[in-house]
């Protein structure tokens, strides 16, 4: 459970006196997540989320994820916008942590993702890029593939002890990814994490995305790659086709890929694999069993790893080059 720091209620009201939100009617921890404590909050002015920024969040990357849920709101897409204070700060400090409240949305994620879901989540991801264009503040991605290597040798040869033989299959997909990463793509800001817990559906349409704690600068073809891993396989590990082709429609309906962008698909969804594997396969060998969080298995996504590197031409995801190039899916 996601609650690591303790509110009380006198703390909460003296923090909500600076708002003008009404007084406090209860709150209550919320479970899921992983990096921040969460509670959802009552006033007599309404329903908002609280949260305090923990220990794995850079305070000094805080204003780029508000500024960036405020720019997107600002532009018609549906995410929390940070409530500001009197003073007009959007970041305040609570129980000695960094804090803010958002807006509350609606609607919850999906356990069973349909290929409408995914056509959903692709448009809602080529928006979410397009309104970003003239977000002014950047922020580099800390995950990137020069990353990957100190983030696998952190796990100190342990990776045999996950599958044997994954360390020479990991140094194997490292040596390529240094030396052919499509790293001249076209750049914006990108969520980086749009898996289903993060994206909300109210009665079948997409309510809203969260979580924009990943967020920062780098291919938007990457992103496109991560949300396809993370959105399109089955429980058995097996790529589902159609919902790979709806989520790639969705996305080119909004942004048409460039021809590169669009060849390139197979090295990025196998640079997605690798991102999320190895930070599964770190928290996997470092955090302890007893600790709030629940750890992901890396396997998981080894074997959508596995799948990427099977992958010839980007065809194999679901549509031709034309249909995707052209916007015309
Ligand atoms: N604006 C919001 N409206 C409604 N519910 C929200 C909102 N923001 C967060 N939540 C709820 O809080 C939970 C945790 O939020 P979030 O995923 O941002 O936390 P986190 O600790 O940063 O998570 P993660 O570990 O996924 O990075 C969500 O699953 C959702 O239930
Ligand atoms: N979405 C990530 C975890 C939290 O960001 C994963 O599934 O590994």
């Amino acid at each position: 459970m996601a609650v690591y720091t303790d509110v009380t209620e006198p703390q909460l009201a003296e923090f909500l006196d600076r708002y003008d939100l009404g007084s406090l009617s209860s709150y209550k921890g919320i479970a899921e997540g992983v990096e921040n404590s969460n509670f959802l909050l009552r006033t007599t002015g309404g329903t908002y989320i609280l949260t305090l920024y923990e220990k794995r969040v850079n305070r000094g990357d805080l204003p780029f994820f508000v500024g960036l849920m405020e720019h997107l709101a600002g532009r018609g897409l549906s995410c929390p916008l940070p409530v500001h204070d009197r003073d007009g700060n959007a970041l305040g400090e609570l129980s000695g942590r960094p804090a803010a409240i958002f807006t509350f949305l609606d609607g919850m994620w999906t356990r069973r993702p349909s290929p409408e879901h995914c056509r959903a989540v692709g448009v809602a991801l080529a928006r979410m890029h397009e309104s970003a264009r003239d977000f002014p503040l950047t922020r580099p991605n800390g995950l990137a593939p020069p990353d990957w290597r100190p983030l696998y040798e952190s796990c100190a040869g342990r990776a045999d002890e996950v599958e044997p033989g994954l360390s020479a299959e990991i140094e194997a997909e490292l040596a390529d990814f240094e030396a052919n990463w499509p790293g001249h793509l076209p750049k914006g800001v990108i969520h980086a994490d749009l898996f289903p817990d993060n994206v909300f559906f109210l009665a079948g349409e997409l309510s809203g995305l969260i979580d924009f704690y990943f967020a920062c600068n780098d291919l938007l073809a990457y992103d496109l790659a991560i949300t396809l891993s993370a959105w399109c396989f089955e429980q058995d590990g097996s790529y589902n086709v159609t919902k790979g082709r709806a989520l790639i429609a969705g996305y080119a309906s909004v942004r048409p890929l460039d021809e590169a962008e669009y060849e390139n698909l197979p090295m990025l969804c196998r640079g997605a694999a690798m991102r999320f594997m190895l930070t599964r396969l770190y928290d996997w060998l470092n955090v302890p069993d007893d600790s709030f969080v629940t750890k992901k298995d890396p396997r998981e996504y080894l074997k959508k790893l596995r799948f990427h590197r099977g992958v010839r031409e980007a065809s194999e995801y679901g549509l031709e080059k034309a249909a995707v190039t052209k916007g015309m899916a």
